[in-house]
């Protein structure tokens, strides 16, 4: 079998929504066998059939390193094949599949009060939640833990007054594997947060920072944008919006 750098460009640049690393995080969300730590990059992704071969590089600003090694390819179990199709639906075609279950209240898109923010804009996990008031101890403290392809969803009760989540976590939130961040709240540090391979939402910005008393919640039930959304819902964003969901989709 031979295999051409076109092909796997050919295939990620069929899709402008994905970048490598929506699908690596997929990957990584459902893990499993494939081990995927920092530096490690995933360098070819493709289709031969009805299969779909991936393999990982440790990343490299070398390029005659990056270039060198010679990959091991491995095949993406079809359950990972069926989850990176799914990937390719938008929340809008997710809205209209389930009619039932936005009639159920199992379906909820939050109202349409986020900016968006990081490289990433669309990223979907089970939630996360925490609720704080212009304090951030605790938003580090939960995005220093590997993430696991989680959404941390943070009610800062809407405040407008101080910043939430600045650079450095988000940075912190991106080596450790977190899909995204929603914050009813504000961010600081956003060209340093645009940078980062994460989503992240939030009200606003703003250049003044948080306390540091380390008072919150974790994991209670929160309501941000006329939305009440439980620890272990998930949560499915795009640039259409963000949806939370009782179960995990499968359309
Ligand atoms: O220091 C803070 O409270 C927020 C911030 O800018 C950062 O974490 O990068
Ligand atoms: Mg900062």
């Amino acid at each position: 079998m031979s295999y051409s750098k076109g092909q796997v460009v050919l295939m990620l640049s069929s899709d402008n929504r994905h970048s490598n690393s929506d699908i690596l995080s997929i990957l990584y969300r459902k893990k499993t066998k494939i081990l995927l730590r920092r530096h490690v990059v995933l360098q070819w992704l493709f289709l031969r059939g009805k299969k779909l071969y991936y393999s990982l590089q440790r990343s490299t600003s070398d390029p005659d390193l990056f270039f060198s090694s010679s990959p091991t390819f491995k095949q993406v179990s079809k359950n990972l094949l069926h989850l990176h199709q799914m990937a390719l639906v938008t929340t809008a075609e997710v809205c209209d599949a389930n009619p039932q279950l936005i009639v159920s209240g199992e379906l909820r898109a939050l109202q349409p009060i986020f900016k968006i923010y990081g490289r990433r804009q669309v990223f979907s996990g089970p939630v996360v939640t925490l609720k704080v008031f212009e304090d951030n101890v605790l938003v580090r403290e939960f995005l220093e833990e590997k993430g696991n392809g989680r959404v941390l969803v943070v009610d800062g009760g809407g405040s407008l007054r101080c910043a939430i989540l600045g650079g450095n976590p988000v940075v912190q939130a991106q080596n450790n594997g977190w899909a995204g961040i929603v914050v009813n709240g504000c961010v600081r540090d956003v060209d340093e947060i645009n940078g980062c391979d994460i989503g992240v939402r939030a009200l606003a910005s703003h250049p003044m920072k948080a306390n540091k008393k380390g008072i919150g919640e974790k994991h209670v039930p929160i309501t941000i944008a006329g939305t009440r959304i439980c620890d272990g819902e998930w949560l499915y964003a795009d640039t259409d919006g963000i949806l939370i969901s009782k179960m995990e989709l499968c359309v």
